[in-house]
């Protein structure tokens, strides 16, 4: 796929460290670039708390601290009442944030150094104590400030990254400091988009200081952030002269006895977004419900393998594993499509199941849709494994089973083998039942639709996440349902103004 010019770059500490460098490389002076990073942070805080009288800045003893010494500056220096709190002292400070201690102390600021003893408040709190230069769980006496600033209950403004985050994986080993927002500098990173993190950074304002990433060459970003304007770019309006026969037939293997629901999903979700056949096999039992709700969709009972490999050869595309069980009914259906070799789309309890049975399994035309425990099951390690470097379980997976690899849950990742992208979108809403049967009837979907598999993968994880957004947005997060989402994935699949031949007359 080639790279959209509206997805932001993601990176890695390291390299945003090299930006940094060869940013400071160019314009010959360190110092100008942390101005600009304390400036527009300033500015930020203004824009989101106008008319604050007084702020809490805390300062560890690197150059992140020294962002925070230029904000304090700025503050003071517009009459803000500013309590300046040093977790170094400002003699041990060296280089670029020692020159911005001494702005700071010109300014009028007079740092108290950390202890114990300090309450905390303030209308805002600043925290600058620890950014790309961190390693490992906040050690004292930053572990006790982090605490301190979120037992305040202020609101926070976090300069680079919330304290005690991981900004290359997102993971908190201990705890961070709990933003309401934070503004990043330089490059975007990873750490902030996905994962625990996800709970802590607030809302994400990206601040380039001048410094444009992409013409750096030679620092491959490590992801790429999704964008609403993909949708629109992978959408287009479909051709005049279409037939059902160009946008894909999808067979739907799903709903093993008593989990019907689960294929009912899948195989509307696969219609709404545009496939131009819907075939369903599932139990005997589930057949006359799905023709009842969804006259639309062929909904067969199967009985047993030939029935399923007929069915099976007349797909495109084939979504594999919601309520397939990990009985027998789905072992028989799992290895009727892998057999197949037919694209596919592999989920749920299919995941599972090859988890346990496939070992040298690896093919080029399939997507993997696990949440974190299925990544687990597949990879051999521990959710909690998964969840401490989510990049790190894409790419294992990937280079493991092969083809594209989504790995759920905020933050969703997407790895084809080349390129990972990031979808920012999606609300905790979706955090209930059905809701996976949904993306997987989504990809599968899109998948003639679009020019490769792993652009399904990369599309239908931005549409159900923008989709499962404006349902929330409608009528909250909490209740939202897997199948409230099959009206705004219709509307999200037609990004483009619809033309009928009537307006060409
Ligand atoms: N001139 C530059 O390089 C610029 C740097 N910028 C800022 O500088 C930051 C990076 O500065 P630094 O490289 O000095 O790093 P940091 O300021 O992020 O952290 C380094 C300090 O934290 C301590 N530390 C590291 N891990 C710790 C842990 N787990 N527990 C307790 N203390 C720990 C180190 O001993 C050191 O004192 C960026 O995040 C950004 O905020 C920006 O001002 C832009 C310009
Ligand atoms: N807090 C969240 N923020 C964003 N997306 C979420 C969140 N919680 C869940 N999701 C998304 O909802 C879907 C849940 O899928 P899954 O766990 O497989 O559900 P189920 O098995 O119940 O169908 C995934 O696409 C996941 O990324
Ligand atoms: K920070």
């Amino acid at each position: 796929m080639t790279a959209s010019s509206f997805q932001r770059p993601l990176y890695l500490a390291d390299q945003v460290r090299e930006l940094d460098r060869r940013a400071i490389d160019a314009e010959g002076d360190g110092f100008a670039l942390m101005r600009r990073a304390g400036e527009s942070a300033y500015e930020v805080l203004c824009a989101r708390w106008p008319g604050i009288r007084r702020v809490c800045v805390l300062c560890g003893g690197g150059n992140n601290g020294g962002d925070g010494y230029i904000v304090a500056a700025l503050a003071a220096a517009d009459g803000v009442a500013v309590d300046l709190v040093a977790l170094k002292p400002v003699a041990e400070l060296e280089g670029d944030a020692r020159r911005a201690a001494e702005l700071a102390a010109e300014a009028g600021v007079v740092p108290v150094a950390w202890n114990d003893e300090l309450t905390l408040d303030g209308e805002l709190m600043v925290d600058a104590m620890l950014g790309t230069g961190a390693h490992g769980a906040p050690r004292p006496p930053y572990a006790a400030a982090i605490s301190e600033v979120n037992a305040s209950g202020c609101p926070v403004m976090a300069l680079d990254a919330p304290s005690g985050v991981d900004v290359d994986t997102g993971h908190i080993e201990t705890e961070a400091v709990a933003a309401t927002l934070t503004v990043t500098f330089v490059g975007d990173k990873l750490g902030l988009h996905t994962g625990a993190a996800l709970d802590v950074v607030g809302d994400v304002i990206y601040a380039p200081l001048g410094v444009d990433p992409r013409s750096h060459g030679g620092i491959a970003p490590v992801a790429w952030l999704q964008t609403r304007q993909d949708l629109a770019r992978a959408l287009p309006p479909r051709r005049p002269g279409s037939h059902k026969g160009i946008y894909g037939h999808v067979l739907v293997v799903a709903g093993a006895p008593g989990m019907g629901g689960a294929a009912l999903m899948t195989s509307e979700m696969v219609a709404r977004v545009g496939a131009g056949k819907v075939s369903l096999a599932t139990d005997a039992a589930h057949v006359s419900a799905s023709l009842t709700r969804f006259p639309e969709i062929m909904a067969r009972g199967v009985r047993g393998a030939p029935d399923l490999e007929a069915m099976i050869e007349s797909a495109d595309t084939v979504a594999i594993g919601p309520g397939i069980g990990n009985g027998a009914w789905g072992q028989a259906a799992l290895r009727s499509v892998l057999d197949a070799g037919k694209p596919c789309v592999v989920d749920a309890d299919a995941l599972n199941l090859l988890a346990r049975e496939e070992s040298g399994i690896h093919r080029d035309d399939w997507v993997l849709t696990p949440h974190p425990g299925e990544a687990g099951r597949l990879l051999g390690i521990s959710t909690a494994e998964v969840e401490r470097d989510r990049r790190d379980a894409v790419i294992a997976l990937q280079r493991r089973w092969g083809g594209t690899v989504v790995l759920k849950g905020a933050g969703t990742l997407v790895y084809d083998g080349d390129r990972l992208t990031l979808c920012p979108f999606g609300n905790p809403g979706m955090a209930s039942g059905g809701m996976g049967d949904a993306l997987t009837g989504i990809i599968a979907g899109l998948s003639g639709q679009l020019a490769s598999l792993g652009e399904a993968a990369r599309i239908g994880v931005l549409l159900h996440a923008l989709a499962a957004d404006a349902a929330a947005l409608d009528a909250g997060e909490r209740g939202l349902l897997a199948t409230d989402l099959a009206s705004y994935a219709r509307t999200l699949a037609n990004p483009q103004p619809v033309s009928s031949h009537a307006d060409h007359a």
